[in-house]
């Protein structure tokens, strides 16, 4: 899908669609629950679809109305046959899955499309070899057989939280009590809450020793529950700093206490120096100047792509650190905000770990066309800079947006951002 952005004046008021991370968790914890769980104001994408599809496979029950989900829970007994689990282009449906379906102990072979399969999974590989459990990773997919053992198990801490999530998932249902201890340096670590605070809803008891040990007692069993799925931080990010850069924008659904490390995105816009009104589930943002400043992307590396976006229009210089992380996406974000920025010329330079740009308050560039590499971020963090930008430009592969947020052009049209469909 080509579409063209026009530079647009934007205001109005908006839903944010329900928050991915918590979506996943919320399927997974009632997929293993004993009962029915009624899920409610989850959205529709690409990877949530995963997850269903996938729980689906490991026996849970699942009748979607337009509302609302009922999730009746497997007791992941072995099935007899050879299971599969198609995770598309989804890294959280495959990594905290994985876990959880070695307890069939059947056959289980997980596929992934686009760039899933590049992206790491030794952490999984090393610990089934270990366990004397079958891991094996080719072109087409993962296959493994044998169920996960309790233990002692220590994983690194800047690979990917997901893998700790995972494990989180599946050690509570085992027969003996296990530990998990992550090295340091500890990153995304605020998903692994998320996983805490979802598992404590579903009645699952994780002890937290310190900030990097975790302790999880034995035989515990998921509790059915009735559960509304809170709303989008990383998704309203792209709005936030949309109406920061120019216009007047109230986004809803947007739980104040929550605990998604991508809330940051509202400090992070509160100190370089934008005006935000925060009210009960919901933020009035204004068109404000702002500064430039340093940021760390180790707890968030999902804001990183709309971040640069920011730093771009922020007059100064953006220091981003810890931006690693983001190479090992759906698409090397680094590499890709790079180039596409570089296409409105944008000065950015990176490295390995970091991203410097130095911003200005317009682009007035001819002809861009933007690759949108596969990936929802990119597309959606390049649909904002041309809303920003003086001159229209093209954005090609945007149906990457499905991934997370298959209305992500309606909702800006809503806002009146002018997208037109090539
Ligand atoms: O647990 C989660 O819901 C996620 C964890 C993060 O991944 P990493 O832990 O691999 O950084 C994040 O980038 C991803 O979009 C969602
Ligand atoms: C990285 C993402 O998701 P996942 O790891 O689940 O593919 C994302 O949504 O940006």
């Amino acid at each position: 899908m080509r579409v063209k952005i026009h530079p647009s004046k934007i205001h109005g008021k908006l839903r944010i669609p329900s928050s991915k991370s918590m979506a996943h968790r919320a399927l997974i914890c009632a997929s293993l629950a004993e009962g029915t769980s009624t899920l409610s104001g989850i959205d529709a994408s690409k990877d949530i679809e995963a997850t269903i599809a996938c729980t689906e496979s490991l026996g849970a029950k699942i009748i979607a109305s337009q509302d609302q989900i009922q999730v009746t829970g497997t007791n992941l007994k072995s099935q007899g046959k050879e299971i599969l689990c198609p995770c598309n282009e989804s890294g959280s449906t495959m990594r905290f899955l994985i876990p959880v379906a070695s307890l069939t102990n059947d056959p289980v072979t997980f596929t992934g499309q686009g760039r899933l399969l590049e992206r790491p999974m030794e952490i999984y590989a090393r610990l089934f070899h270990n366990q004397g459990l079958a891991f094996v990773q080719d072109s087409k997919g993962i296959r493994i057989q044998g169920a996960l053992k309790p233990g002692d198990i220590t994983i690194e801490g800047n690979i990917s939280s997901q893998f700790i999530s995972g494990l989180l998932f599946a050690l509570p249902l085992l027969s003996k009590e296990s530990t998990i201890t992550v090295l340091k340096p500890y990153e995304s670590r605020s998903y692994v809450e998320l996983t805490l605070e979802m598992l404590r809803n579903f009645g699952i008891h994780i002890e937290k020793i310190h900030q990097t040990k975790y302790h999880i007692p034995e035989n515990q069993t998921y509790q059915a529950q009735t559960l509304p799925v809170e709303g989008d931080y990383s998704q309203a990010a792209f709005f936030s700093v949309l109406a920061t850069l120019q216009g007047k924008l109230t986004l809803t659904n947007l739980k104040q206490d929550s605990h998604q490390g991508d809330k940051s995105i509202l400090d992070l816009l509160k100190k370089a120096g934008a005006k935000l009104m925060i009210q009960k589930d919901s933020i009035q943002i204004e068109h404000h100047e702002l500064h430039a400043q340093t940021i760390d992307l180790a707890d968030c590396p999902d804001l990183g792509p709309i971040l640069c976006v920011l730093a771009s229009f922020c007059p100064g210089t953006t220091h981003f650190i810890h931006a690693g992380r983001l190479r090992i996406k759906e698409s090397d974000r680094v590499q890709a905000m790079e180039t596409e920025l570089k296409k409105w010329g944008v000065a950015i330079q990176t490295t390995e770990d970091t991203i410097t740009i130095h911003g200005k308050r317009e682009y007035d560039c001819q002809n861009v066309v933007i690759d949108g590499h596969n990936d929802h971020r990119i597309v959606m963090a390049m649909t904002i800079f041309g809303l920003c930008a003086q001159t229209a430009c093209i954005i090609e592969g945007a149906q990457a947006i499905t991934k997370s947020y298959p209305t992500f052009f309606e909702d800006i049209e809503k806002i009146h951002g002018k997208v037109e469909i090539l």
